[in-house]
């Protein structure tokens, strides 16, 4: 299981986050939601050990994980889809997918998962993960490498930040695969259809954890509360996205 404990991080004088506590248990999938500015993705860079909490610890099965940096803990099973997809010149989808053949993928779970993530076999496996292809194709490329990866755990920061109108359907396949894998997602977002599809979730604001639980209930309450309280006094309802 992985856990913040009391996770608080200030920085610049400014506490970002306020002793956050959360658990994520294997087999499940989890959402963290909350508006702009809330600490959804600072909370994601404390799970992968991008930036080092102020106060409290990152636990993976009790051990303390706080210390470790990015690629220790990707060693651990613990990947991240960056809102921002990476380039890679010269370096074609395929061999991007299988880490130059390192990797040992089907052809068959190649295609499936391409197609999955909406990109077609054919038309991709041999294109150049470059600026010839949009911003939205490359998110779509990181997700499969994700879902070909395996890992324990799969922190999804705005997934569908940049994709299209079908990206709530893309978001329901990406879930039902992981879950068949038995890849643990931590999925960030700041739309409460995206959140309803996990299991639970965490609704935080202003760096603060406000309510978990199922994700039905939580987003019911996010609709209900959000904009409405002091933590966001200036955030109206027709302002939220
Ligand atoms: N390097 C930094 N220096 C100062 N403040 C920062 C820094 N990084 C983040 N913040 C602030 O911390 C708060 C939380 O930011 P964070 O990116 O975690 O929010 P978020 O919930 O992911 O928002 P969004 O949905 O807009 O991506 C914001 O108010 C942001 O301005």
């Amino acid at each position: 299981m992985l856990c913040l404990r009391d996770i608080t991080y200030e920085r610049n004088g400014r506490r970002i986050l306020s002793e956050i506590n959360m658990k994520f248990q294997e087999g499940m999938s989890y959402s963290i939601l909350g508006p702009n500015g809330a600490g959804k993705s600072t909370i994601a860079q404390v799970l992968m050990g991008v930036v080092k909490p102020t106060g409290g610890e990152v636990l993976l099965d009790e051990r303390d994980i706080t210390g470790l940096n990015v690629t220790e803990r990707a060693r651990l099973g613990i990947t991240l889809l960056w809102q921002e997809p990476a380039r890679y010149d010269g370096i074609t989808v395929k061999e991007y997918l299988t880490l130059g053949g390192k990797v040992k993928v089907d052809k068959n779970e190649l295609k499936e998962v391409l197609e999955l993530v909406g990109l077609p076999y054919e038309l991709y496996a041999h294109r150049f993960v470059d600026k010839s292809l949009s911003g939205g194709e490359r998110k779509r490329i990181e997700l499969a490498s994700l879902l070909l990866l395996r890992s324990r755990y799969a922190i999804l920061d705005e997934p569908d930040s940049g994709l299209d109108i079908t990206a709530g359907e893309l978001i329901e396949n990406v879930l039902e695969y992981f879950r068949k894998v038995g890849t643990t997602v931590i999925l960030i977002t700041h739309h409460e259809e995206i959140a309803a599809k996990t299991d639970f979730a965490y609704f935080v604001c202003a760096g603060r954890l406000l309510k978990k639980g199922f994700s039905r209930e939580v987003v019911d309450y996010y609709k209900k509360t959000c904009g409405r309280c002091f933590l966001t006094g200036m955030v109206g309802d027709d302002d939220k996205d």
